[in-house]
């Protein structure tokens, strides 16, 4: 353990795509006390799956890395990438690997259970989101169609965070943040939609109970972890709620997270009902909402754009006029889960370096555009950009986003924004204090401030014209 504690100590799980990352935190002042973290493989063929079962060793594995601190937390909460379909059987253990958020096979049970239930317009009224293909509802149709025996086996069905909650408390939980992902809980009701649910054939009796903010999960029930038995379990929520709750945000601060996925959002006191399916309209996990929009291709395609270029990350160089659409996954904004990369615009003198700066713009360029319509009237006119997940920690992506949006940028210190934020949800659960109040006394979204630059409207225009023009292709 580092330094000394001055209050109890809580505990914050951030299962994500790529690991498991743990942060053992001094619920008084904030300050991390120890860290880990556990990669996940993630695998199948043309689809994105993982086998749940990994996450929890993973978390075993992160906690190990925790050392004695992790033995003296009073409370724990778990957050995770969100929409994922777990599958568990009679006994508890998983029918098959989960379907990953980021798994575009869906995409045609998306469409057919959205023209079914009244359409675009229907969905986003009721709620709050018209349910992409990485809506669990949509994986949760394709899997009954697909593979009928194993939907036929399922006796309960969880979301990455619950299913981890659920082996740490015995106890079927879930919170709004969460379950707002998947396209069977209505935001105008706040509960689930059991007409939508009878559509899909889904008992809700396979379903968690959903907390109310504030709520505990249970206790800490399970011997295998080096967790004290009996400390107090928060209901834990997605990986951008935790963020959001780890920014310790206010209405209409904007954020854009550069991970696995890429994301924008803000939280707002409206509820969010876009017809056209950009924004999502998560709930938050404290009582407000969470627009959101998502892209499938962000760090890992543009790393991959590197690595294909056989170049460093940040070896960027300015100039050109290449574009790069890195839709190496499909993509979910725009909805194009069909598409593949394109490039358009090489010369004979187009560089390696600015190559790479394209596929940096492309991905930036996709998030930017979905952030005008993320932001609402609760939005703050000229607030600064709050940069975070692991791109945040580079500078290539920070100039990128700098120059594309002409807005201040500020990077917070602090670099596991998901853990901290279900940190905070378990020291608020502990003591008694809204989560993100708990954020903001110990000053998370402290960092550094760069300064509004012009913005490069000639690269936004080259992108928005080679997307509109090679729509038809991405569509293919
Ligand atoms: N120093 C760095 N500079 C730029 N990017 C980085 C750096 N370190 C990590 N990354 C990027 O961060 C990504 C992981 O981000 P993270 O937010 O932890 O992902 P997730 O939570 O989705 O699993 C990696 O794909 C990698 O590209
Ligand atoms: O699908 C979404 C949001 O709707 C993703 O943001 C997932 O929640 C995965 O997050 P990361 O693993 O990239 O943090």
């Amino acid at each position: 353990m580092g330094a000394q504690a001055a209050g109890p100590l809580v505990l914050g799980v951030d299962s994500s795509t790529q690991s498991t990352k743990t942060l053992v935190v001094d619920a008084e002042t904030g300050v991390v006390v120890a860290r880990g973290q556990a990669p996940h493989t993630v695998g199948g063929g043309p689809g994105k799956e993982s086998d749940p079962r990994q996450w929890w060793e993973a978390l075993g594995g992160a906690l190990a890395q925790c050392g004695d601190a992790a033995r003296q937390v009073s409370a724990v909460s778990v957050a995770g990438q969100q929409h994922g379909l777990v599958t568990l059987d009679a006994a508890g253990d998983p029918v098959r690997p989960a379907l990953l958020w980021n798994d575009v096979r869906a995409a045609g049970h998306s469409e057919r259970l959205i023209a079914e239930r009244g359409g675009a317009r229907a969905w986003a009224d009721r709620v709050g989101s018209v349910p992409g293909p990485a809506f669990t509802v949509a994986k949760w149709a394709w899997l009954r169609e697909t593979e009928p025996a194993a939907a036929a086996a399922t006796a309960a069905v969880r979301l990455p965070h619950d299913y981890l909650t659920g082996r740490l408390t015995g106890e079927a939980v879930t919170d709004r943040g969460d379950a707002s992902g998947t396209g069977w809980w209505a935001s105008a009701t706040g509960a689930y939609d059991t007409e939508i649910l009878a559509h899909v054939g889904l008992p809700p009796e396979a379903l968690p109970r959903v907390a109310q903010p504030g709520e505990a999960a249970g206790t800490v029930h399970a011997g295998e972890l080096p967790l004290p038995r009996g400390a107090l379990v928060a209901a834990g929520t997605g990986d951008n709620m935790a963020a959001a709750l780890g920014l310790g945000l206010r209405p209409g601060q904007p954020v854009l997270s550069l991970g696995t996925s890429g994301t924008v959002y803000a939280v707002s006191t409206h509820r969010p009902a876009d017809p056209t399916g950009t924004v999502a309209g998560f709930a938050d996990a404290r009582g407000d909402w969470l627009p959101l929009a998502c892209t499938l291709n962000c760090t890992l395609a543009v790393d991959r754009v590197a690595a294909l270029l056989g170049r460093d990350r940040e070896a960027v160089e300015a100039g050109g006029e290449v574009v790069v659409l890195p839709f190496l996954d499909g993509e979910r904004t725009p909805n194009l889960p069909g598409a593949s990369g394109l490039m358009h615009g090489l010369r004979h003198d187009t560089t390696a370096g600015q190559l790479l700066q394209a596929a940096y713009d492309g991905a930036v360029f996709a998030l930017l555009r979905a952030l005008e319509q993320v932001l609402d009237a609760d939005a703050t006119a000229g607030a600064p950009l709050l940069l975070i997940g692991g791109g945040a920690k580079g500078r290539a992506w920070r100039e990128t986003v700098r120059r594309l949006s002409g807005r201040p940028v500020v990077v917070p210190e602090a670099q596991e924004l998901v853990a901290l934020g279900a940190a905070a949800q378990a020291a608020g659960l502990l003591l008694g204090e809204d989560p993100a109040a708990v954020a903001r006394r110990w000053g998370t979204a402290r960092g550094t401030e760069y300064e509004a630059q012009p913005r490069d409207d000639a690269a936004l225009d080259r992108l928005a014209a080679t997307l509109t023009d090679a729509e038809p292709l991405l569509r293919r």
